[in-house]
């Protein structure tokens, strides 16, 4: 538990550079602010118009939209009776149709994230923004064609034949990346088609990355665990609250997730696969920390949806930054779908900011810790991310994202591991929404470890580990 001394003398370090940067930035800023809020204006005037143009053309379009509703929900009606019983019961909640009626949302919700944008834009990212700019002068791609190309995008990306879609970007294409990727790293892994689809979505699924072979063994090692044949320090085992107080049975039925496994070398073997790694190395660089492991044993709902996870942002329980050097890995152990209780995201939201969190109001319970997000647009166009055995997802820790309940008889198994470069540095989560997470955390290790003055880092600290490069703040 060292970092608070060695890291207190590297944050301060690292504050005044910080500092002295923002200083200069700050600078270089006003200096570029009063050009840049003229064209804004300009951009301003534009997108006024844009919206009236798009408001036209979207009465026509939900005349139209009401036609084909009505003959998709006897559709609905007719052959999926069950998945309407799915739909109400799952965290997602919404409608098929909501997700189909992307487009529509999608012409809204980019408005606003324009406006989003704009503040964000006005308050930090003018350098960036004018580099946007230069980039990407205003008519070359519209925030339509960009909506549109993202649902493009996502639905090619969805249905990808299972292969390792792995390739070298070509050299012809590198002049067609755009310079302000801001949430991966320069690579010869990506294609630009990936890095782009990250950069918008805050996911990348690639699948068939993890062999059936090591996914085997991982299962086997997992019910060594459940079996009680190994005994691994650290390791958090997790049953599902709505079966906590039953009867214990010491197999898997009783185990819903195994949490912080980095001292079993089998189990972590899955954080240091070279094939993942590259894959990391994309976007938190060569150093790289293996921060928090787990095993989800989905089990199958015992009745009180339970076994549901509310949608929420990673970076909640993270004390560190910066957050687009950190990265999730998910790999399926199984094939998941919808009816054992897919990963569902919310493409884009990796861009906003992090949300309050609590737990929800379930009827049935909330498993220990188990925060969700307090207010995010339920409108927004949701993705569930069917996979299959090996396929691995990669997400942004601001990436809205949980998962729904499992109304199979059988356990739905994932591994995942969440990376962040070595290079990050710890915060102070005081007075920000992070504090009831910090206050859980360190309520369990006192209880746990009868630990009295840990931090909340120090519980981090703690668990990660260098997978590659050197350790180096956190
Ligand atoms: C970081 C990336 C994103 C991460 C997102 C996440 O996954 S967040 C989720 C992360 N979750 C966690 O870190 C939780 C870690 N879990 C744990 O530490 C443990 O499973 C636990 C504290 C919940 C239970 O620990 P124990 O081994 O002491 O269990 P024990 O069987 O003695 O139960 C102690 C008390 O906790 C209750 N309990 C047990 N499991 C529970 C559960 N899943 N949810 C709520 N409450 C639970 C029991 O009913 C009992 O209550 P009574 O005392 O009233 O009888
Ligand atoms: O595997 C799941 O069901 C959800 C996992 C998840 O969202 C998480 O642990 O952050």
């Amino acid at each position: 538990m060292s970092w608070t001394h060695r890291d207190e003398e590297g944050r301060g370090r690292r504050r005044k550079k910080k500092e002295k940067g923002r200083i200069g930035k700050k600078k270089r800023k006003r200096g570029r602010k009063k050009k840049g809020k003229k064209g804004k204006k300009r951009k301003k005037r534009k997108k006024g118009k844009k919206r009236k143009e798009r408001k036209k053309g979207k009465k026509g379009k939900k005349r139209k939209k009401g036609k084909k509703r009505k003959k998709g929900k006897r559709k609905n009606v007719e052959e999926c009776q069950n998945l309407v019983v799915v739909e109400e019961e799952e965290v997602v909640e919404e409608e098929e149709e909501e997700v189909v009626e992307e487009e529509e949302e999608e012409v809204v919700e980019e408005e606003e994230e324009e406006e989003v944008e704009e503040e964000e834009e006005e308050e930090e990212e003018v350098e960036e923004v004018e580099e946007e700019e230069e980039v990407q002068p205003s008519g070359q791609r519209t925030k339509m064609s960009r909506a549109a190309d993202r649902l493009k995008h996502l639905i090619g990306h969805l249905d990808r034949p299972s292969v390792d879609i792995r390739t070298s970007p070509a050299a012809s294409l590198a002049s067609t990346l755009p310079l302000n990727f801001r949430y991966s790293l320069d690579n010869s892994l990506l294609t630009p088609e990936q890095r782009r689809f990250y950069e918008e979505n805050g996911f990348l699924l690639i699948k068939n990355l993890v062999s059936h072979e090591d996914i085997d063994r991982f299962r086997q090692e997992f019910e060594r665990i459940c079996r009680r044949e190994v005994d691994v320090p650290g390791l958090v085992v997790m049953r599902d609250v709505a079966i906590a107080k039953s009867e214990f049975v010491s197999d898997q039925r009783a185990v819903s997730k195994l949490q912080d496994f980095q001292e079993d070398p089998e189990l972590f073997r899955f954080c240091a696969l070279p094939q993942v790694l590259e894959y990391v190395e994309c976007f938190t660089g060569p150093n790289i920390m293996a921060m928090h492991t787990m095993l989800i044993n989905k089990p199958p709902d015992a009745g009180k949806k339970t076994s549901r996870h509310p949608m929420h942002q990673d970076l909640h329980y993270f004390p560190f930054r910066p957050a687009h050097r950190i990265v999730c890995a998910w790999t399926a152990m199984e094939t998941v779908n919808r009816q054992n209780g897919c990963l569902v995201v919310l493409p884009g939201t990796h861009t906003g900011t992090l949300k309050e969190h609590d737990y929800p109001e379930w009827e049935g319970g909330v498993n220990k810790m188990y925060h969700g997000v307090r207010d995010f647009d339920p409108a927004h166009p949701r993705v569930h991310l069917e996979m299959q055995k090996g396929d691995t997802v990669f997400f942004h820790p601001l990436l809205i994202h949980g998962s729904g309940m499992n109304q199979t008889k059988g356990f739905r198994k994932a591994i995942s591991c969440h990376y962040a470069a070595a290079e990050c540095y710890y915060i102070d989560v005081k007075g920000t929404t992070q504090e009831n997470i910090e206050k859980e955390v360190k309520e369990l290790a006192h209880k746990r470890y009868n630990l009295d003055h840990i931090s909340f880092q120090d519980t981090w600290a703690f668990r990660g580990r260098l997978v590659k490069g050197d350790r180096i703040s956190l």
